[in-house]
């Protein structure tokens, strides 16, 4: 586990800063109280996440801990008393996370989130797109300091083909003036592919317009900045578009999730499969759909409790998503799950899922009462023409007959 430095000479500053991280931070603390103490943990340890440091330590007077810190490449996070102009930007020139004065329990508990989010940053890729070799420089390193990984590109049409070509790129930084392809264009492009809760996009021009800004949020951006910026500006904005847009995921993500079972919901799965469903039409590549339900799940309910009976759709489950990981898996509601094959003919899916029913009747689930069996029935249909509705109507008649042929039976559709 990557540990956290944490230094403050004042007992009460140490004590507040203690109770945060031990509330917040799920990493190895380490808390000292001079400069001495401190770096005897920094020699003992390589693995270091970040630092919070005082600024001024009394074997410490001027920032010595904070150039140790560095030294050692540790991400650093300053706190101080009382900050000028001038300090700021000694500060800044070292190459700290950021600085925070020491106002009270809010600012350091800004000091310790910081902490969680550059662990987070680790996981975020941003795409720097900017012509000038010196400005973009000055960007990556910001962005470096912060622990984001960071890709760039020299003009609008390199930045839009590494983005189409890199799903992983959460965040665009992008200039206006560009060759190729300018900044609005690129943004605008982008938008058709991307919505804001996977690409965060930030405008850049250091142009007088002062109407350049709405122009650029207009087109899809998510904030603007103006050349030339201050650090704490630009890693403001940063901050900003970032965990808005993280949040923006979260709620899209909660929306397409079932509750109990935590698998795709049915919004999830008919916008997926409809999608799927179209693209394989167009392409003339063959698609079935499987209609999944539980034989008598009436009888777990009353044998065992609804608890029970929930334990048993969670099996399911997950005993699906891991079965048809290559596949759209969802649950339509109560014990209906429904799974597109994009690819496969009905012969090709019927032969999956019967191996799948077979799985589920020789095992069992383990609930909170012991081993509960179960069995399932499929419906399976495929068709070049039906749309998602038909074909899930077709499907639910397969799934009927298989019901009346006596359940624990996978039927497929006669006609498509
Ligand atoms: N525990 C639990 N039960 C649910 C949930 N949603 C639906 N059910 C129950 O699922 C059962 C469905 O019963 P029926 O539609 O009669 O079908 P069945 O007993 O599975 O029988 P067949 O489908 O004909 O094999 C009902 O008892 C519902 O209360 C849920 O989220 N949790």
């Amino acid at each position: 586990m990557q540990s956290v430095l944490i230094v403050e000479d004042s007992p009460m500053v140490l004590k507040i800063l203690k109770h945060l991280a031990q509330k917040t931070l799920n990493y190895n603390l380490v808390f000292a109280e001079s400069r001495h103490e401190a770096v005897k943990h920094l020699v003992k340890s390589s693995d270091w996440l970040a630092a919070i440091v005082d600024l001024n330590l009394p074997d410490a007077a001027n920032g010595e801990l904070v150039d140790d810190c560095l030294s050692q490449g540790i991400p650093t996070i300053v706190l101080t008393g009382s900050v000028d102009k001038e300090k700021r930007d000694h500060l800044t020139k070292k190459g700290i996370v950021d600085y925070v004065l020491k106002e009270g329990p809010f600012s350091y508990l800004y000091a310790v989130n910081l902490v969680n989010r550059l662990a987070q940053n680790r996981f975020v890729k941003v795409l720097v797109a900017e012509d000038s070799k010196v400005t973009r420089r000055y960007m990556i390193e910001l962005l470096r300091r912060h622990l984001f990984q960071v890709v760039e590109a020299e003009d609008g049409e390199q930045a839009l083909q590494t983005i189409l070509s890199d799903k992983e790129i959460k965040l665009l930084i992008t200039d206006n003036n560009m060759p190729k392809l300018d900044g609005f264009d690129l943004v605008h492009q982008l938008r058709h592919k991307h919505g804001k809760e996977d690409l965060a996009v930030i405008g850049l021009s250091s142009a007088e317009d002062k109407y350049l800004s709405a122009k650029f949020i207009k087109n899809g951006a998510n904030d603007f900045l103006y050349k030339p910026f201050s650090h704490e500006e630009f890693f403001c904005r940063v901050m900003q578009s970032v965990e808005s847009m993280e949040r923006l995921d979260a709620m899209k993500k909660l929306a397409y999730s079932d509750v109990l079972t935590g698998i795709g919901n049915r919004r999830y799965f008919v916008e997926h499969a409809r999608a799927s469903l179209e693209e394989c039409q167009n392409q003339a590549t063959p698609i079935s759909l499987a209609l999944f339900n539980i034989d008598h799940f009436r009888h777990v309910n009353e044998d065992y409790g609804d608890d029970v009976g929930d334990e048993v759709l969670i099996h399911l489950a997950k005993a699906m998503q891991e079965t048809f990981d290559r596949f759209i898996v969802g649950r339509l509601g109560g014990e209906e799950f429904c799974v597109v094959f994009p690819g496969l003919t009905d012969d090709k899916t019927s032969q999956l899922v019967d191996f799948f029913r077979t799985k589920i009747e020789e095992g069992y689930a383990e609930t909170t009462v012991g081993s509960v069996s179960y069995t399932v029935s499929a419906g399976i249909a495929q068709s070049a023409t039906l749309g998602l509705e038909g074909l899930m109507k077709s499907a639910g008649q397969a799934l009927f007959r298989a019901k009346e042929a006596g359940r624990n039976i996978v039927m497929i559709a006669s006609e498509n």
